[in-house]
C-alpha cells in the first residue's frame, strides 16, 4: 500500500477490564465457599442431616450449572475492544473491490413488502460506485408480489438516487426519510423542497402500486403452498419505463437481482441459511464480488457509510489475510425507551461482541455483516484441484466451477438464455444433493478454519430492524434461537471439544456460552420450585441467617445483580431498563429454553420437522399502543402461559406460607432465604400477576381459564413433591 496510515484503530477499554477481571476473580472466590458449603452436607451423618439429600442436591447441581455458565461468560469480559475507522485514508473510488448485497425475504404477509423494497432501495443507495454495487433479493415465498415490488422499486430508486447524492442525504431509506420529522439536510433551498416534494409524490405512487397489487386478487397471494411450493424465478430488473430521467442517472444504478429459488414439498430448503447459499451460487455467475453484505429484508441500510467502514478493515494489508466478515450490531429501529421485552440485545451487542472482538472476533449475527466470499467456500482452492473434487464441493454447475476461478470477475457470459438456464440450475432444489453445500457449517466453523472477524459499532447505527414487540413473538423468537443453539451445542461442533484444538480457550468459552446458555432452564427451573416446595415443609435448603455462609449467598446475589446493573446502565440506559432485561431472562429461562430444549430433543427422535416461523414485521396499532405504554400483551398460546402462570402461584403459596412458617413456629433463621427467593420472584413477576388480577384488557388479561389449570398444575406439583420429600 502506498499509504502507510492505517485505516482503522484499536482501542482495549483499560477500565472495563480491570472492572471485569476483578469482579471475576472476587465472584469466583465466593462461589467457591458455597460449593465447600453444598459439598461438607455430603459428609455429616445421614442421621443427624436436617435436610434430605435429593433437593440438596437438586440445588446444588443448579449452582454448579449457575456458576459454569457464569463462567464461560467471564470470557467476554476479558479484553473488551472498541474501534475506529478512517474512511477518508481509502484508496480512491476506482480501486474498491465489488460488493453484492443480499436480501433475504420470505412472507409477503408477515414482512410486507413496502418494508422489504426500503431494505432494497436503502441498499442500493449506499454510498459506493454504484458499478460496483449489486443487490440480490431472495424471495422464499415466490411471491409475484414482491417480484412487482422490485419493479416498483428499480423505478424509485432512479429518481432516489440521484436525490440522495445530490443532496448529500444520509437516512437514504425513504420510508425512515420521510417519517423523520427533522429531514436531513435540514429545509435548505426551495429547490431542494421541490424536489423532495416531488420525490415524496413518487414515493406515494409506489407504496400505492404496491398495495393496490395487493389488494388485486388476495388468493394470489396468501396460498401458502405458493410459498412452499413453486419454480425458480430469477430476474435481473430493467429498465422498463420511458420517465424521462437524465441519461447520466441512468446509468448510475446498482445491478438489482430478483432470486426466488425453487422450492418443493419433497424437499428440505433449509430456510434462510439454503436462501443464503443459493444467493452466493447465483450471485456467482452474474457478479461474482469479493465481498458480500447479508440482511434480513427488514434491516435497512441506516447509513450509506457501512461499506466504506467495512473496507477500512478489509483493505487493511495488515489483517484482510484471516479477515473473515466485519460484523455491525443488530440494532432496532422500533423499540420503547424501557424496552420492557428485552428487545434490543442489549447484552449481546453492547457488551459481548465488543469481548469477542478483543479475542478472535465476533459470531456472525446472522444479519448486517460484511463478509468475504472466499471464507465462504470451506475448503481452500488450490490451481490444481481437480474437477472432479471440485464438483463434489460445489455441485455439478461448470459455469460456477468457471467463475471460482476467474478471480472476482463475472463470468462473460453474452447468451441470456444459457445464463438463465444456468441461475435455474443453481436454484433449483436438487443441486446441492450430494454435494458439500450446507454440509460443513461453514457460518459456525470460520473461526477454527482461522478466519477472523471484527465488531464495528459506530455511534450511528449502520442497520435498523424491526424488533420484537409482543410477548408472543419475543417467546416464538427464543424458542427459535435456543433450539438451533443446543442443537449446536450438543453437536460434533460442540465448543468445548471441538474448540479448544482450533481457537484460542477463551473464544471457545465464549462460543461454549452460545451454545449452552439455554440450559439456563434447568438452574431456573429449579430455584423456581424446590425451595418453594421445602419450605411449605419446613426443610432448610439454605444457611441461617446467623451463619458466615449467609453472608456469602447475599454477596453473590448483590455481586452479579450490580455487576449487570453496571454493564446495561453503562450503555446508556435507565434502571427500568434493567430491571426489564432481568425479567425477561427469566421469563426465557423459564419458557424459551424449556421448549427449545425439548424441540430438539424431539427433532431428535423425528417426532418434529425443522421449522421456522418468522417473526411478524407488520405493526398491530393495539400493540404497539400496549407496548408504548409499557403494558405486558398475554395473547400467546397456552402452552407459554400455564407453565408461567403455575410457577407464580406455586410461589405465592410458598411466600405465604412461609411468612407463617416464619411468625408463627419461629423458623425465621432457618427459612428466610427461601421465602426471600419467592418474595423476589413475585416481585419479578408482577406483570404477570397484574395480568392475571387487575387487568381487564382483552390483550393484558390472563384468562381464568389459565389460570384455572395453572392452580391444578401446582397444586399436583405441591402434593406429589411433598410425598416424595416425606419418603426421603
Ligand atoms: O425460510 C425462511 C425463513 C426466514 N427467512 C428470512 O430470514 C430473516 C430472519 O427472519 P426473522 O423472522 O426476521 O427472524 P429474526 O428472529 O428476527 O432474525 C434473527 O434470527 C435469525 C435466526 O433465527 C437470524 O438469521 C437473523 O439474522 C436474526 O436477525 C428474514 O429476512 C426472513 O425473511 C428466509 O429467507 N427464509
Ligand atoms: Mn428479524
Amino acid at each position: 500500500m502506498e499509504d502507510s496510515l492505517p485505516l482503522h484503530a484499536l482501542h482495549v477499554q483499560k477500565l472495563s477490564m480491570f472492572i471485569n477481571r476483578a469482579h471475576s476473580l472476587i465472584h469466583s472466590i465466593a462461589l467457591a465457599f458455597i460449593i465447600y458449603y453444598r459439598v461438607s452436607f455430603l459428609f455429616i451423618d445421614p442421621k443427624t442431616r436436617a435436610t434430605p439429600l435429593l433437593p440438596w442436591l437438586l440445588v446444588f447441581a443448579s449452582e454448579l450449572l449457575l456458576s459454569f455458565i457464569w463462567l464461560l461468560g467471564q470470557a467476554y469480559r476479558w479484553r473488551p475492544v472498541t474501534r475506529t475507522v478512517f474512511p477518508e485514508r481509502l484508496p480512491d473510488d476506482d480501486k474498491l473491490p465489488a460488493i453484492d448485497v443480499f436480501i433475504c425475504t420470505t412472507d409477503p404477509n408477515k414482512e410486507p413488502t413496502v418494508g422489504v423494497m426500503n431494505t432494497v432501495m436503502s441498499a442500493m443507495a449506499l454510498d459506493y460506485p454504484t458499478e460496483k454495487l449489486h443487490v440480490y433479493l431472495s424471495d422464499d415465498g415466490g411471491s409475484p408480489l414482491t417480484l412487482h415490488g422490485m419493479r416498483e422499486a428499480w423505478r424509485f430508486a432512479r429518481w432516489w438516487l440521484p436525490f440522495c447524492r445530490r443532496y448529500e442525504i444520509t437516512t437514504r431509506c425513504p420510508e425512515a426519510y420521510f417519517s423523520a420529522l427533522q429531514a436531513d439536510c435540514g429545509f435548505g433551498s426551495s429547490e431542494f423542497m421541490t424536489e423532495r416534494r416531488k420525490i415524496k409524490e413518487r414515493y406515494d405512487m409506489l407504496k400505492e402500486s404496491i398495495a393496490k397489487e395487493s389488494g388485486r386478487d388476495p388468493t394470489r397471494y396468501n396460498s401458502r403452498n405458493t410459498a412452499r411450493d413453486h419454480p425458480s424465478v430469477i430476474e435481473v430488473i430493467h429498465d422498463e419505463s420511458n420517465d424521462t430521467v437524465l441519461q447520466v442517472d441512468r446509468d448510475k444504478m446498482p445491478l438489482l437481482v430478483y432470486v426466488s429459488r425453487e422450492k418443493r414439498l419433497s424437499h428440505r430448503h433449509h430456510f434462510k441459511a439454503g436462501a443464503l447459499n443459493v444467493l452466493q451460487r447465483v450471485s456467482g455467475l452474474i457478479s461474482n464480488s469479493p465481498y458480500i453484505l447479508a440482511l434480513d429484508c427488514d434491516m435497512y441500510c441506516n447509513d450509506p457509510t457501512s461499506a466504506r467502514q467495512a473496507m477500512c478493515f478489509h483493505l487493511d494489508s495488515n489483517i484482510s489475510h484471516s479477515l473473515s466478515f466485519v460484523q455491525f450490531p443488530q440494532r432496532f429501529q422500533n423499540i420503547s425507551k424501557t424496552d420492557i421485552y428485552d428487545s434490543q440485545l442489549r447484552s449481546q451487542f453492547s457488551l459481548q461482541w465488543h469481548g469477542l472482538d478483543g479475542l478472535e472476533g465476533p459470531f456472525l449475527a446472522g444479519t448486517g455483516f460484511y463478509i468475504k466470499r472466499v471464507s465462504l467456500r470451506g475448503s481452500t482452492m488450490q490451481e490444481d484441484t481437480d474437477l472432479k473434487e471440485l464438483k463434489q464441493s460445489f455441485g455439478s454447475s461448470n459455469e460456477l466451477i468457471k467463475s471460482l476461478r476467474q478471480n472476482f470477475k463475472p463470468n462473460a457470459i453474452n447468451d441470456q438464455h444459457i445464463l438463465r438456464q444456468e441461475t435455474q440450475l443453481l436454484a433449483s432444489c436438487t443441486y446441492e444433493n450430494d454435494t458439500k453445500w450446507g454440509k460443513e457449517a461453514r457460518f459456525v466453523s470460520l473461526h477454527c478454519k482461522g478466519w477472523s472477524s471484527v465488531n464495528f459499532d459506530p455511534p450511528r447505527p449502520q442497520f435498523l430492524g424491526s424488533g420484537t414487540t409482543n410477548l408472543n413473538d419475543v417467546l416464538v423468537q427464543g424458542m427459535r434461537w435456543s433450539s438451533g443453539l443446543i442443537e449446536f451445542g450438543f453437536s460434533k461442533f460442540c465448543p468445548l471439544i471441538y474448540g479448544p484444538p482450533r481457537v484460542s480457550l477463551l473464544q471457545s468459552m465464549c462460543y461454549a456460552e452460545v451454545a449452552l446458555f439455554p440450559l439456563y432452564f434447568l438452574p431456573l427451573w429449579c430455584f423456581a420450585t424446590i425451595p418453594q416446595l421445602c419450605l411449605l415443609n419446613g426443610v432448610p435448603l439454605y444457611p441461617e441467617v446467623s451463619s458466615s455462609f449467609f453472608v456469602i449467598y447475599v454477596f453473590i446475589f448483590l455481586s452479579a445483580l450490580s455487576k449487570h446493573l453496571l454493564e446495561v446502565l453503562s450503555t446508556g440506559v435507565s434502571f427500568q431498563t434493567w430491571m426489564n432485561g432481568q425479567r425477561l431472562w427469566m421469563i426465557k429461562s423459564i419458557i424459551c429454553h424449556l421448549y427449545g430444549s425439548l424441540d430438539v430433543i424431539m427433532k431428535k427422535f423425528g417426532m418434529r420437522e425443522a421449522s421456522f416461523l418468522p417473526t411478524n414485521k407488520v405493526a398491530d396499532d393495539e400493540q404497539v399502543k400496549l407496548y408504548q405504554m409499557g403494558k405486558f400483551d398475554f395473547q400467546t398460546s397456552n402452552k407459554f402461559l400455564v407453565p408461567m402462570v403455575s410457577l407464580i402461584i406455586l410461589n405465592m403459596a410458598a411466600f405465604f406460607g412461609g411468612l407463617i412458617r416464619i411468625f408463627f413456629l419461629g423458623d425465621w433463621d432457618k427459612m428466610f432465604v427461601q421465602a426471600f427467593m419467592s418474595f423476589y420472584i413475585l416481585v419479578m413477576s408482577f406483570p404477570i400477576i397484574e395480568g392475571m388480577t387487575i387487568r381487564k384488557d382483552k390483550a393484558g388479561r390472563i384468562r381464568p381459564s389459565v389460570t384455572g389449570s395453572s392452580i391444578m398444575f401446582s397444586t399436583i406439583f405441591l402434593v406429589l413433591g411433598s410425598i416424595v420429600l416425606v419418603i426421603k
